[in-house]
């Protein structure tokens, strides 16, 4: 089964409201579509999200990166080799870890294909279904209480509550949605790194002495600010997760021996695809460190790519995947099916589609 061309395109989605964090403001979902086809007529399917605020990568650069220096290095190499061609698609160009997963997750999906199997059964079939949150953008309090009441009225009972732009007006909002959606209503809350480290303490310590659960809180502070999360971490009772901080194996060793966070953020779109989420799963695993899977403005192509290996994974215990919940209409047909907050994973071949 070997690799006979390397094709580009675009996918787009309206959101169904603006998604709004710390960092950025979007409207509508527009990535690049990566379809790898093979000598026996199979062809294998990825996405890559434009994240610049975090990953640094624009649909221009996903593109070149992908046409101009990926597909000519592993362009008629034999799927059965998949460590062979990750290694080169990780080597080839330093960072541009988006254009890098849209590639790795069309390998993976071949790859499954070749063996007639899901590709989470392939990678070890912990589960069959998973629980995705669902973002609430920052917005005014009034705004995102509402927002939190029609994410439950739509059947999710975990909320992933966007903060960070205002730092003053965080605890307020935060209380606001927990007296709106009650007890019962699972609430992460996610900075995007808006916060100082001291803000971060006197935030969660006033919620905390509030009595607001809370389950975690995602990257309070700058990403490289790994002293400040490990400040953060330590005088503070709620779970903190590392996100923007860790893209690699070799940083999700970092936080862990620094105790920089208690929980690590696994996305392939920071990863570079599924090679380096397995060795930061492992990593993770090893030293007790339990993890979510997360995603970007993504449509189902890629988000299902990550629910394959969430679902292969024991430690991979909370699911941030809600790209496809967030959209008007998903373009995309087929693939395990998002119904509400569960992912039910199916039993086709590769990815699904
Ligand atoms: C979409 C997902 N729930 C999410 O919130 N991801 C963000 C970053 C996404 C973006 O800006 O596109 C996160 O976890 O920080
Ligand atoms: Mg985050």
């Amino acid at each position: 089964m070997k690799i006979t061309n390397v094709k580009v395109g675009l996918v787009e989605a309206p959101l169904i409201t603006p998604f709004k964090t710390a960092l950025r403001t979007v409207h509508s979902i527009q990535n690049v579509m990566v379809t790898i086809h093979t000598d026996n007529g199979q062809i294998g399917i990825g996405e890559a999200a434009p994240t610049h605020v975090i990953t640094g990568e624009t649909i221009s650069s996903i593109q070149f990166a992908i046409e101009q220096v990926i597909a000519p290095l592993i362009n008629g190499m034999d799927i059965a080799e998949i460590a062979v061609i990750c290694d080169r698609v990780d080597s080839c160009l330093y960072q541009n870890t988006s254009a890098k997963a849209a590639v790795e997750i069309a390998l993976y999906d071949l790859w499954a294909k070749k063996y007639n199997a899901p590709l989470y059964e392939l990678l070890g079939g912990y589960q069959k279904s998973l629980t995705t949150d669902i973002t609430i953008s920052v917005n005014d309090h009034a705004e995102m209480v509402q927002d939190s009441l029609e994410a439950v009225k739509r059947g999710f009972s975990i909320l992933k509550v966007k903060v960070g732009k205002d730092p003053a007006g965080d605890v307020d909002r935060i209380l606001k949605i927990r007296e709106a959606v009650g007890p019962n209503i699972v609430l992460r809350i996610d900075a995007n790194q808006g916060w100082t480290p001291k803000q971060a303490v006197s935030i969660i310590g006033q919620l905390e002495d509030a009595g607001v659960q809370m389950e975690l809180v995602e990257q309070p502070v700058h990403y490289s600010d790994l002293a400040g999360m490990q400040y953060v971490t330590n005088h503070t009772l709620t779970p903190i997760l590392a996100d923007e901080s860790v893209f690699s194996p070799k940083q999700a060793i970092e936080v862990i021996e620094k105790r920089a966070a208690d929980l690590i953020n696994i996305k392939l779109m920071k990863t570079g695809g599924i090679s380096k989420a397995l060795q930061i799963a492992n990593i993770a695993q090893a030293s007790g460190v339990e993890c979510m899977i997360g995603c970007m403005l993504e449509t189902k192509i890629s988000v299902s790519a990550a629910a394959h290996f969430a679902a292969a994974h024991k430690i991979v215990t909370k699911v941030d995947l809600d790209g496809p919940s967030l959209c008007v209409k998903d373009p995309i047909v087929g693939g395990p099916i998002f119904e509400g907050e569960t992912i039910q994973m199916i039993e086709r071949a590769g990815l699904g589609f």
